[in-house]
């Protein structure tokens, strides 16, 4: 096992910000860490690596107790933050051999490893250059590798992709898998529904403090299959019309946007029928459907609310 959160409570004041969490995490896997803003997920990274106290319960990372002082572990652990921290004034190049040198990494060694994670991230061309001068998903691709140099055991990556181009993101995404397929453990922090289902073999749903899911995707989904989901796109989207989904007995949560509805019944009601009856009475029905459960499902239905994406995708 590589980490193990074991009823983990951290308070800020009076705000219980992680309310008695516990997980593993196991050698080898891509663990996506998926939850709103504000849900706990830095809290629980800057827990687990030691960077904040705790208040109750016990972590442990590469089989020793968490411990803000153990140099040694710190080796082992590669994280990239949600800011980029690589230095202006430096070339690519020059922030690698930084970063490297932090962790001990000299001469020949150095040079080599440069070159590699240069290469893994594709700015091997641009070795010279300044981040000044790169794109917002160049930066990023500098910060992970800044993370890789000294060859971790445990990557954490605390929300890689936010603010970046789609063709960076793939790059990400696609570099985490390879990281993966080479023996790196890694655990993946998103508010990004479709990336944590791209990329993980496991994922942990938080919300406000509370670890509400735990599972593979399969798993996840089994959970929820026994929901009937409706996705209906109404001429004439309404509050009242909502109140009356809701209405609706057995019907668990309704959501929104504009005029597309889901709605999630418990199982075995059938609402169909009076979905599309109450639609019509209130103005009409341009399309309905009922599709396979996703991720975004198990979260909409364990937490009555859609998980807000940042908007910036
Ligand atoms: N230093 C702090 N002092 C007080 N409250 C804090 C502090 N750090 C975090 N919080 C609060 O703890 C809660 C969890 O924050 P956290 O940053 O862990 O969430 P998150 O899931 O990582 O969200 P985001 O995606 O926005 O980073 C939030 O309500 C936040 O306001």
């Amino acid at each position: 096992m590589v980490a193990n959160l074991k009823n983990v409570i951290k308070r800020y004041g009076n705000d219980v910000v992680l309310d008695n969490i516990s997980f593993e995490v196991y050698e080898g896997e891509v663990l996506g860490l998926l939850g709103p803003n504000g849900a706990g997920k830095t809290t629980t990274i800057k827990a687990l690596i030691g960077l904040i106290g705790i208040d109750a319960g016990e972590i442990h990372l590469l089989g020793e107790k968490q411990n803000v002082n153990n140099i040694q572990l710190k080796q082992n652990i590669g994280l990239v933050t949600q800011e980029i921290t690589v230095f202006d004034d430096l070339s690519a190049e020059e922030n690698l051999k930084y970063f490297g040198g932090l962790y001990g990494i000299k001469g020949k060694e150095l040079q080599k490893r440069v070159q590699e994670v240069l290469e893994f991230v594709g700015l091997l061309e641009y070795a010279k250059k300044s981040p000044r001068k790169f794109s917002g998903g160049m930066s990023r691709r500098l910060n992970i590798a800044c993370a890789l140099v000294h060859r971790p055991k445990f990557l954490i990556m605390d929300e890689p992709t936010v603010g970046i181009d789609p063709q960076s993101r793939n790059y990400i995404l696609e570099s985490v898998k390879r990281l993966a397929k080479e023996g790196t453990t890694i655990l993946y922090t998103s508010h990004y529904m479709e990336e944590v289902q791209a990329i993980s073999t496991r994922i942990i749903i938080m919300d406000q403090g509370n670890i509400i899911a735990n599972g593979t995707l399969k798993e996840l989904v089994q959970r929820i299959q026994h929901e009937e989901k409706i996705n209906i796109t109404v001429e004439n989207p309404s509050e009242d019309l909502t109140e009356r989904f809701q209405g609706i007995q057995g019907v668990k949560s309704v959501t929104n946007d504009g005029s597309e509805y889901v709605i999630i019944s418990g199982a075995g009601y059938g609402n169909l029928n009076r979905v599309l009856s109450i639609a019509q009475e209130k103005g009409g029905v341009s399309n309905v459907s009922a599709d396979k459960p996703t991720l975004e499902d198990v979260f909409l239905t364990l937490t009555g609310k859609k998980l807000r994406d940042g908007g910036d995708q």
